[in-house]
């Protein structure tokens, strides 16, 4: 498959170095080429993708560069997942904001709490722009689900930890004939407003599986995907597009 035809694109961020890297001396090795989506690890090894953020690139650029549009396309269809990829202290948790404290400086948050406001705010728009046409405004009901992968079993983080470690896990991995995977017995909520969405988000985020690495003191130290499923009912027909935010 050519570059065009992909739908795939890859963004590269570098975090600053932390406190206690500039305290041990540690030497940033990357070099971001100006204008281009370019970077050098220590003298020659260049490797070039979609994009490339340097240290000093905001919560809000990485946003509106890598998953505005996902959002807004969500709205009109569009199934679509933000990966997040990379060794442990690397800044994974950071850029898609569901550390522990989903409640931080409005200019740190991260994507997947700036894609559900952004989403209920289309969902606003939308309704607005059907009043106003004089049509009937399109019914939306939205769902989330929020799942950790660890040591090979899936935990529904909306479960409390408590009925798990009493091994009550019902949820099993299918295959259909088409060969897609799809997953039974994951609990989903119904969330109609961005406060609720953030509070299952915080809920969810604060169940997961942790403990300290030797590169980051607070490690996820699993996968978790949090999925928000939008039906949305026209006169004539209904779309379900599920937007996937994986960690
Ligand atoms: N762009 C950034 N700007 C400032 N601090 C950052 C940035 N990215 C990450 N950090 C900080 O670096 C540390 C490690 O980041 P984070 O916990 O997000 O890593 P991670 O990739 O999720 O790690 P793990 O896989 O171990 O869970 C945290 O203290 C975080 O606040």
């Amino acid at each position: 498959m050519s570059d065009e035809e992909s739908s795939v694109r890859v963004a590269v961020r570098i975090r600053p170095q932390l406190s206690k890297e500039v305290l041990d001396m540690c030497r940033m090795c990357t070099t971001v080429t100006p204008g281009e989506p370019q970077v050098t690890l220590g003298a020659d090894k260049s490797f070039t993708y979609d994009y490339v953020f340097d240290t000093d690139v905001d919560q809000l650029s990485i946003y509106e560069s890598c998953a505005k549009s996902l959002v807004n396309g969500s709205l009109e269809g569009y199934n679509a997942t933000v990966f997040a990829y990379g060794q442990t202290g690397s800044g994974k948790t950071y850029t898609m904001g569901t550390g522990f404290d989903v409640d931080v400086n409005s200019e740190l948050v991260g994507i997947v709490p700036r894609a559900i406001n952004d989403l209920f705010e289309g969902i606003r728009r939308i309704t607005d722009e059907a009043v106003e046409n004089s049509q009937p405004p399109p019914q939306f009901r939205i769902s989330a689900q929020f799942l950790e992968l660890y040591n090979e079993e899936i935990i529904d983080l909306f479960e409390s930890a408590r009925e798990y470690t009493k091994g009550k896990s019902v949820i099993r991995i299918h295959e259909d004939a088409n060969r897609s995977i799809y997953l039974t017995g994951v609990r989903s909520e119904k969330v109609s407003s961005p406060e609720e969405a953030l509070q299952w988000l915080k809920q969810g985020s604060l169940a997961r599986t942790t403990a300290s690495t030797r590169m980051n003191s607070q490690s996820s130290r699993s996968h978790a995907i949090f999925t928000l499923t939008i039906r949305q009912q026209r006169v004539v027909s209904e779309q379900v597009c599920p937007i996937a935010l994986t960690i």
